[in-house]
């Protein structure tokens, strides 16, 4: 069974009177322990396709499923709780919270859920190489460094799914391959999926399965 699905999904958006058709008729069944990339050019549609993924935006038509289940027709507070119990995020600026230390970021997660896992999270700090630098601030982490806690961060709720948003666009290349490698492993070693936008083909060349998006179409890409 796949773990995420979307049957016939387009999104419109209206500017004034002129109507963008961001994503065209878009079928797509994403895998359990499959690396997805999605290239295309700017504007092309493939943010669009990230939220909608993310459950943060509604397609126009069309049906999400995620572990089999029609996600749709749920209400917003519902959506939240599959967001956060199943979906971790990894943005570009990797977006942890500046004022709190590494270790913070993640007893912050623990307030949530109230089930704080302190063996599981020594397991990831080791694992990503961010343990001698739990007791720092973001802002004084190198792009690297931030990019492994921002992985944690997401892995830390043990996610089914991970969408990545240009997770090296801010790293030189020796640091994107190690993102990348890292990204690889959490998919090798969970039953988890990670779909991640980029720009960098050398990098979506290191995943199972690459679609461009052009212009709102989705195709997938022969490796
Ligand atoms: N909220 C919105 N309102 C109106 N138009 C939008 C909105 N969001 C996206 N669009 C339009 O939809 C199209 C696809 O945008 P999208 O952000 O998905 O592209 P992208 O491939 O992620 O671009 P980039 O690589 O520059 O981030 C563009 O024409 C964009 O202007």
């Amino acid at each position: 069974m796949s773990i995420m699905k979307l049957e016939n999904v387009s999104k419109e958006f209206k500017d004034g009177t002129t109507k963008i058709q961001a994503l065209k008729q878009t079928n797509l069944e994403i895998e359990e322990n499959q690396f997805v990339a999605i290239i295309g050019p700017s504007g092309s549609g493939k943010s669009t396709l990230l939220t909608i993924l993310g459950l943060l935006q509604k397609p126009t038509t069309g049906t999400v499923y995620l572990n089999g289940e029609k996600i749709n027709e749920q209400q917003e507070k519902d959506k939240a709780k599959l967001r956060f119990d199943k979906i971790g995020f990894i943005f570009q600026s990797s977006n942890l919270i500046p004022f709190l230390k590494v270790k913070e970021q993640f007893r912050l997660i623990d307030k949530i859920t109230h089930k704080p896992k302190e063996e599981y999270l020594n397991e990831l700090f080791e694992k990503l190489d961010i343990d001698s630098i739990k007791n720092k601030y973001v802002n004084q982490l190198s792009g690297g460094q931030r990019q492994r806690v921002a992985i944690a961060r997401a892995l830390y709720n043990e996610p089914t799914i991970i969408l990545a948003d240009e997770p090296t666009a801010s790293l030189d290349s020796d640091k994107a391959y190690e993102v990348i490698d890292l990204l690889a492993n959490v998919v090798k070693e969970g039953k988890r999926s990670v779909i991640m936008v980029t720009h960098d083909i050398r990098m979506a060349k290191k995943c199972d399965v690459i679609y461009e998006i052009s212009d709102g179409e989705l195709k997938r890409k022969e490796l």
